[in-house]
């Protein structure tokens, strides 16, 4: 298994954000790096799926052939990962800890099953989860209709597993140490602001 770099990762203790597709969370994160520009990062992640034009090696993934990826995964090196379209996607433990290493908070965004995978790792230090929720099922479906980027069939899949999500959160199951409502944009913003930096802005 690979070491983990408890002292940095305890002086950066690295946020899970997760929440259902329309909650919000990229909104609140773009504020949060425009307020902030040096105190996060985002790490980079895996992938079996080869590179696109313009793209480098450890720059928008860490690009990894199947048996290396497996091998990974075997070693516990992945806080989290998952199969996409027939390629496999994860963030390596070393990925997060060179971001503390630097200095900054890593931000992770995750969906469910990842959040799951990460709170039950067996070596990982335990990261700080937030939850971001819409206010109501039919406030999430508007504002996915009004982001017009999903055709009809993906925003009833959005919104279907966005019950799953929600169920979820509220369960005994879910590792989350704060659930944001996202109702108006500034007040969920703050909230978000105080739990992720704190008495540390
Ligand atoms: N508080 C708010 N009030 C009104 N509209 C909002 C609010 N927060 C976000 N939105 C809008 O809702 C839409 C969904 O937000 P966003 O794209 O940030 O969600 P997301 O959680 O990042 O989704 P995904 O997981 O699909 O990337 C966007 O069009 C955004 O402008």
């Amino acid at each position: 298994m690979p070491p983990v770099d408890t002292e940095a990762l305890k002086a950066h203790v690295p946020i899970v954000i997760s929440g259902p597709s329309g909650s919000g969370k990229s909104t609140i994160l773009k504020k949060l790096f425009e307020e902030y520009p040096d105190k996060f990062g985002f790490s980079v992640s895996h992938t079996t799926r080869s590179p696109r034009t313009g793209e480098e090696n450890g720059r928008e993934y860490h690009f990894v052939s199947k048996d290396d990826f497996l091998k990974l995964v075997d070693e516990k090196g992945f806080i989290e990962h998952a199969q996409f379209g027939g390629n496999h996607y994860g963030t390596s433990i070393k990925a997060v800890e060179e971001i503390a290493e630097k200095g900054r908070i890593c931000i992770l965004d995750i969906e469910m099953e990842g959040v799951k995978q990460v709170a039950n790792h067996p070596t990982f230090p335990r990261p700080r989860f937030l939850f971001l929720s819409p206010p109501d099922m039919e406030i999430l479906e508007q504002r996915l209709r009004s982001r017009a980027t999903d055709k009809e069939e993906a925003i009833v899949k959005r919104l279907n597993q966005a019950k799953v999500e929600i169920e979820f959160a509220k369960s005994g199951d879910a590792p989350h140490d704060k659930i944001v409502v996202n109702d108006d944009l500034e007040k969920a913003y703050k909230e978000v602001r105080e739990f992720i930096v704190g008495n540390d802005a």
